[in-house]
């Protein structure tokens, strides 16, 4: 594969760098830096339209960042989905995206064609070459149900789990790419209270098994309760990032969700030019009434 080999940094797993995205005139992500180092859980937070998605569709070659680069252990990552999946990042998405009328096993196995010689039109389809891959892989498959407590439902459709399994089947699909780090979008989306603390312990257990994971969440709790360090996006840009504590009493954070205006905030500036262009014409107007 054609990844450009970078002078490794120590323990960065994930290395981002001025990464931006515009669509037309719209800039959803500017100049964004993160990088995620072995054995962390990264949250990255944000207001509804800050720019998460979009962030992340550009770190799995989703998107073509218009600016900036994404490196994976030292390796500048070519933007394509299925070679970022390759090099070891795999992903899940906000809206569940599960073969509903494939067993929980298949749904694994499909996960891993990555990982074997057969593609993946030759796992949907079940080919001879398949059948063969399917043998070692079935192991490998029932070791990941067996860690995110799915073993007893291998042979169940998907589409007939309950909602929080549903998302657990995800995260074991995605981890069956063997991936060095997993990027989960608002993972506990829809669940009850007792399935995002399942969650959440199932997240500190990927993190043990030594893959580092970058995960965007709406609930603040369950995110400052897990995650070693936290970006936050506003408008976009990343305005402040740390421990869970720290970000948790940044003013400029707190103001971010709560809608006011803060020092240095993006737009901050084109919202004051906008305010004394308006009170300039204000005031001009009604100097011509007089
Ligand atoms: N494909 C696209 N074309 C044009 N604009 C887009 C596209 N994708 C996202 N946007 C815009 O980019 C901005 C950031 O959207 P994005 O979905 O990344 O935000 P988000 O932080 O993930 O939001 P949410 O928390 O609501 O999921 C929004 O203004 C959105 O409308």
């Amino acid at each position: 594969m054609t990844t450009t080999t970078t002078a490794p940094t120590s323990t960065a797993v994930l290395d981002a760098s001025g990464v931006t995205m515009r669509f037309g005139g719209l800039t959803a992500v500017r100049g964004v830096d993160l990088t995620v180092n072995t054995g962390e859980i990264v949250g990255l937070i944000g207001p509804n339209g800050a720019g998460k998605t979009t962030f992340f569709n550009c770190l799995t070659g989703l998107y073509v960042p218009t600016e900036g680069k994404v490196a994976y252990k030292g390796s500048v990552l070519p933007p394509k989905p299925h070679l970022v999946t390759q090099a070891g990042i795999a992903r899940t998405f906000q809206n569940i995206r599960l073969f509903a009328n494939m067993t929980v096993l298949e749904n694994v196995l499909v996960g891993r064609h990555t990982r074997t010689k057969e593609g993946l039109w030759s796992a949907l389809l079940r080919l001879p070459g398949f059948k063969r891959a399917e043998q070692e892989s079935r192991e490998r498959a029932m070791e990941l149900l067996e860690f995110t407590g799915l073993a007893a439902k291998a042979d169940h459709l998907a589409r007939n789990l309950p909602y929080g399994e549903q998302r657990k089947l995800e995260i074991a699909r995605a981890l069956a790419s063997e991936p060095g780090l997993l990027l989960l979008d608002e993972p506990t989306a829809g669940m009850n209270p007792q399935e995002t603390r399942a969650a959440e312990e199932l997240i500190f257990a990927i993190r043990d098994k030594g893959i580092a994971v970058l995960v965007i969440e709406h609930d603040i709790r369950f995110i400052m309760n897990l995650c070693d360090r936290v970006a936050v996006l506003v408008q976009g840009e990343k305005i402040v990032e740390g421990p869970a504590e720290v970000v948790q009493a940044d003013e400029r954070v707190i103001a971010a969700y709560l809608g006011e205006p803060f020092e240095g905030a993006p737009g901050k500036e084109e919202a004051a030019e906008v305010e004394a262009a308006e009170a300039e014409a204000h005031s001009t107007m009604e100097g011509d009434d007089k």
